[in-house]
């Protein structure tokens, strides 16, 4: 049988989306290691399953490259308001999008093409952020820990570039204090409003970026005072707005882009 994908990024992290509701696939997690291989798959971080909900316009379910299935994606909810509104899925320019870690609201900013340009996805409210003592044997000895659904740990460093990710990521996703592992952030503050980070995904490794890791990370920045309620977090493939509002809830701003569409026998 033939599948028909899309393969999509935001800020340069890459999925494999499929339609479900044309491709019903009912084993998601072999696919997502089978297909995310570089050198003999279709190469991504991951697979993103777009699926019918009866809570909300649309479901999203992300598969990590190691086939973990993951509560909540930042850059692909963007992708994925994307990706209905252009394939005509919805007209709606707000989109109620269900995760694992509960119903998230996309607003889609339209260009004068009518494509979609970015996306701002409200991502709830951050919990359980702490201060956590790593003990001997790591790169810090201490970070913020944050769930924006998914778990993160954020590390305030020095010097970014210095930090080998495959050296030290590992180590710290299998932390533990982290006994269902955690997404790594390693951050530098560059300004009050502005910072560089670096991830280590968990189930994934290096990617070049994570919407949820943006968002723990400016959480994590402003929580320990290095930087006020809205940052720019520079990525190695892009750059996330966060804002920590009023309301207490994250809104992410950033882009969504397209890659190609393909089809792949299963
Ligand atoms: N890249 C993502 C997060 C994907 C899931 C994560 N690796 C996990 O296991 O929690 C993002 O953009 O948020």
């Amino acid at each position: 049988m033939e599948i028909e994908f899309t393969k999509m990024h935001g800020a340069g992290n890459d999925y494999i989306y499929v339609n479900t509701l044309r491709y019903p696939i009912d084993n998601p997690e072999e696919l997502s290691v089978e297909w995310s291989r570089y050198h003999t798959g279709i190469g991504s971080d991951g697979l993103v399953l777009i699926c019918p909900s009866d809570q909300a316009d649309f479901k999203m379910r992300i598969f990590n490259a190691d086939g973990s299935e993951a509560r909540m994606c930042g850059n692909a909810s963007r992708c994925i308001g994307k990706y209905l509104y252009e394939e005509g899925l919805t007209n709606k320019t707000d989109i109620q999008l269900e995760t694992l870690s509960g119903i998230k609201i996309l607003h889609l900013h339209l260009n004068d093409k009518n494509t979609v340009e970015s996306v701002t996805v409200d991502m709830g409210i951050p919990t359980d952020i702490h201060e956590v003592a790593l003990g001997e044997g790591y790169i810090a000895s201490k970070g913020i820990a944050v769930s924006m659904g998914n778990p993160h740990l954020v590390l305030f460093v020095d010097e970014i570039n210095k930090i080998k990710l495959e050296e030290v990521g590992p180590a710290l996703e299998h932390h533990p204090l982290f006994p269902d592992r955690v997404n790594v952030e390693f951050v530098q503050v560059l300004t009050d409003s502005k910072v560089r980070m670096r991830v280590w995904e968990r189930g994934s490794g290096i990617t070049q970026a994570c919407g949820t890791g943006a968002c723990a990370t400016a959480v994590a920045s402003a929580f320990t005072d290095r930087c006020g309620r809205k940052s720019s977090i520079v990525m190695d493939g892009g750059t996330l707005e966060i804002e920590w509002a009023g309301d207490n809830h994250i809104y992410m701003t950033g882009p969504a882009t397209k890659v190609f569409d393909g089809k792949i026998e299963i």
